[in-house]
């Protein structure tokens, strides 16, 4: 489903009367017009599929040494306060047969990321997808963020990080391929 990005202007336009803005003024007469543009793009998740994602770049490989990817940084949005959260997510998983095309990885990241999300959330929804599209033997994700609601309103913590981690299959059940999966991405147990 497209959004509607001409009946999101005019909602925009709205917000700008009722925190005291006038959308009349020169800098805010198209300002309606690039938030729903922006929003389209920052909200684009929803609209993404992972199928059509991965566009069949997974390729048969009989490996079962872990692959990691780390480092991916990301932008995604609190369902709270519609505030950004960022950081990094880092990605490992025990290929069983078949392994991802590498760029395909980041491109998961970004396809949740532009939700609405819990970091909770979206490091759940990053390490199931791995799991199911490749049917890997395990899979890790970490994802590491800072919270624009804590940091530029509410409690006012700038230094904070909110770090979470979801393990499937072999990374859940070996304390070995964890501890191979945190030392490769430079963590500590
Ligand atoms: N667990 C989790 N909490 C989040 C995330 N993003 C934002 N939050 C928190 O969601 C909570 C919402 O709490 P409320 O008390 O309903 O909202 P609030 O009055 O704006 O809270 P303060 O931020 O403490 O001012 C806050 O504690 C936020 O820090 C996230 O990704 N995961
Ligand atoms: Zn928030």
């Amino acid at each position: 489903m497209e959004l509607n990005t001409e009946k999101i202007g005019r909602l925009v336009r709205e917000l700008l009367v009722e925190i005291g803005e006038d959308p009349a003024r020169e800098g805010l007469l198209d300002t309606p017009k690039r938030v729903a543009k922006a929003l389209e793009f920052l909200t684009s998740g929803y609209r993404t599929d992972a199928k059509e994602l991965i566009n069949g770049a997974c390729f048969t490989q009989e490996t079962s040494s872990m692959v990691i990817v780390k480092g991916i940084e990301f932008y995604s949005m609190c369902e709270h306060h519609m505030l950004p959260f960022f950081g990094h997510c880092h990605i490992g998983y025990i290929p069983s047969g078949t392994v991802f095309g590498v760029s395909k990885l980041a491109r998961l990241v970004d396809m949740y990321a532009r939700r609405l999300q819990l970091q909770e959330r979206l490091t759940e929804q990053i390490s199931n997808v791995v799991m199911e599209s490749v049917n890997a033997k395990g899979v890790g994700v970490i994802i590491e963020a800072r919270h624009l609601c804590m940091m530029m309103r509410g409690v006012e913590k700038q230094n904070s990080t909110m770090v979470t981690s979801s393990v499937l299959g072999e990374f859940r059940d070996s304390f070995a391929t964890r501890e191979e999966f945190f030392s490769l991405i430079g963590r500590r147990t």
